[in-house]
């Protein structure tokens, strides 16, 4: 590691001295109106920027989720840069909310955008897909570990439509009879597992994306086996807007529990720019109380 402190150690000082709560930078065109801002690129990043004036010191994780800023372009990728500076300026842990997937090339490209650092696309995290094969992101994978950045794997995704797929029984694999999300999060916590001084390090830097909506029994993920050494980090949306609830966090992840970041967008940014640090201490206090 080059003496550089990995993306897991950081997540896990998050966790320790904020909690586990990832507040979703996501500006839909209706909370936009909402909060009394125009759907335009300097609309999208007034949204952003006081998100992050409401998290800061109150939260530890926010998720810019790319595609509301993408929606306007250039400029709306100037602001995104905007949001994405300002946000690691706070001190926040960023997790760009990307879901690029490709073949590896193309892919450690992707990587090159959102994690090298120095680039204007500089964020923490990001979201990957590896529905190419994880052979595919392994490129990214090392480039992650190697600059203390972090990677989100989809797995077990939260929207319904997901489930035939990922739950999918692979063939000519050596994983073969596993299904494809329970391969991902089998994978992923084998490449942390193999790291140097892995035993030594609190939490990986490559972690999975199971939503909380989903019966992950069902997915083919054992939710009772020994927790991964190192502690397998798990971005957990659902909770919230889309009917997951955190009092339930320890029963939907159940080993799995001591890696999961909860993250809400709709469910906090509703309470509209006046009421948004306030919904955010209480949701903190709300998943602290729910942890055992
Ligand atoms: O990677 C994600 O964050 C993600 C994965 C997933 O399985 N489901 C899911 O909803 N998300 C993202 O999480 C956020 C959920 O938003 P809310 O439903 O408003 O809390 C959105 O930005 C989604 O794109």
């Amino acid at each position: 590691m080059n003496g550089t402190v990995s993306f897991g150690e950081r997540l896990h000082g998050a966790f320790a001295a904020w909690g586990r709560l990832c507040v979703g930078i996501d500006p839909h065109a209706s909370l936009l109106d909402r909060w009394g801002l125009d759907d335009s690129a300097g609309g999208v990043r007034e949204f952003g920027l006081r998100v992050i004036d409401a998290a800061a010191g109150r939260a530890g994780i926010v998720k810019p989720q790319v595609a509301f800023f993408e929606r306007h372009g250039a400029a709306g990728y100037l602001a995104l840069e905007r949001v994405l500076a300002e946000a690691r300026d706070a001190g926040l842990i960023v997790i760009a909310d990307v879901k690029r997937g490709d073949i590896g090339t193309s892919v450690d490209a992707y990587g090159e955008a959102w994690l090298r650092p120095g680039s204007s696309l500089e964020s923490d995290a990001m979201t990957i897909s590896a529905f190419q094969g994880l052979g595919s992101i392994e490129s990214v994978m090392r480039r992650a570990d190697g600059a203390g950045k972090g990677l989100f794997v989809l797995a077990a995704t939260s929207n319904p439509e997901a489930a035939a797929i990922q739950r999918a029984v692979l063939q000519q694999s050596s994983r073969e009879g596993d299904t494809v999300a329970g391969a991902i999060c089998a994978g992923v916590a084998a490449w942390n597992a193999a790291r140097e001084d892995a035993t030594d390090r609190p939490m990986g830097s490559i972690g999975v994306v199971l939503g909380a909506t989903v019966d992950l029994g069902s997915t083919g993920i054992d939710t009772s086996a020994d927790p991964a050494v190192p502690t397998l980090p798990v971005l957990a949306p659902g909770f919230g807007h889309q009917g997951a609830d955190v009092r339930d966090l320890d029963a939907i992840y159940g080993s799995l529990a001591a890696g999961v970041i909860v993250s809400e967008s709709r469910s906090l940014l509703g309470e509209g720019p006046d009421g948004l640090a306030e919904a955010i201490v209480r949701r903190v206090d709300e998943i602290g109380a729910a942890r055992v």
